[in-house]
């Protein structure tokens, strides 16, 4: 369907982990016996639409994704491992600057959301086509509070403009790159990439995710995964029955 574009998937892995407070790297912490990042890395491997995944790692542990992630499960479309940055940010200009020179549509993503679904990707490319940029997000389901330097509450944004954005995000190569180069010029950092692609004045569309497309942060979201892995697996049996009882 998409095949007069060249999809390039950048999954930046190159974090600290701080907030888990894991001894490893949060995205080698296995669930369902399989470490987080391979549960990601396989939604895009697996997507008919993505031509090359380019995977950020930490500088001292690009060997390990090289052997334990990319040999051992046999990625095929995992092209460069590039070492990461400071800030995701950093990690994120480092895979821009690695893309294929064939490649238009660019999709960043958080090697710890194992739980996008290939319709998010599909949804994400897309959106591109349609609107040149797009963040697959959900509406907040809580209030949100806007406060002060002393933890004052300063006003209450109106619920129902907000959305929590997550990954993928998506844009032609070029607005990716002149959002981050404008960044780079005005020393502007962002906490993901649509921000950057908004500071330069493009329209970002928002579009609907899935609320269990978490981003594994705290050690609470590792009880949380696995509660998703099994209500997959469950599914699939259930799926499996229904077939052969048809
Ligand atoms: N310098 C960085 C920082 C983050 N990331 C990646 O960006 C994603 C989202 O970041 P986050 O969940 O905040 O991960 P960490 O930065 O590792 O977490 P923390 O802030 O708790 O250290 C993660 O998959 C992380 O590995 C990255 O590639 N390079
Ligand atoms: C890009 C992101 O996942 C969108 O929700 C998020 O902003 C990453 O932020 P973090 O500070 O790296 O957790």
């Amino acid at each position: 369907m998409y095949k007069s574009y060249y999809v390039s998937v950048i999954i930046a892995a190159a974090g600290m982990s701080n907030r888990m407070g894991s001894k490893i790297n949060k995205q080698f912490i296995d669930i369902d016996n399989k470490p987080i990042l391979v549960h990601t890395l396989n939604k895009f491997e697996q997507s008919p639409y993505v031509d090359e995944i380019i995977l950020i790692s930490k500088e001292q542990e690009v060997e390990y994704c090289r052997k334990e992630i990319v040999r051992k499960y046999g990625f095929k479309k995992i092209k460069k491992i590039i070492r990461g940055g400071k800030e995701r940010q950093d990690s994120i200009y480092n895979g821009i600057l690695a893309l294929d020179e064939k490649c238009n549509i660019v999709l960043t993503h958080d090697g710890a959301r194992p739980f996008v679904r290939k319709e998010n990707i599909e949804d994400g490319i897309k959106g591109v086509i349609e609107y040149g940029a797009c963040v697959i997000g959900v509406p907040v389901k809580d209030t949100i509070k806007a406060i002060d330097d002393e933890n004052e509450v300063h006003h209450t944004p109106k619920r129902s403009m907000l959305w929590a954005a997550q990954t993928p995000q998506c844009f032609w190569k070029r607005l990716l790159q002149e959002g981050y180069e404008y960044a780079i010029d005005e020393g502007i950092v962002g906490t993901d990439d649509s921000s950057l692609v908004e500071k330069v004045g493009h329209k970002v569309k928002m579009i609907m995710g899935n609320y269990d497309n978490i981003k594994i942060t705290t050690p609470e979201d590792l009880i949380i995964a696995e509660s998703l892995l099994k209500v997959d697996e469950d599914l699939k049996v259930k799926q499996k029955i229904f077939l052969k009882t048809k």
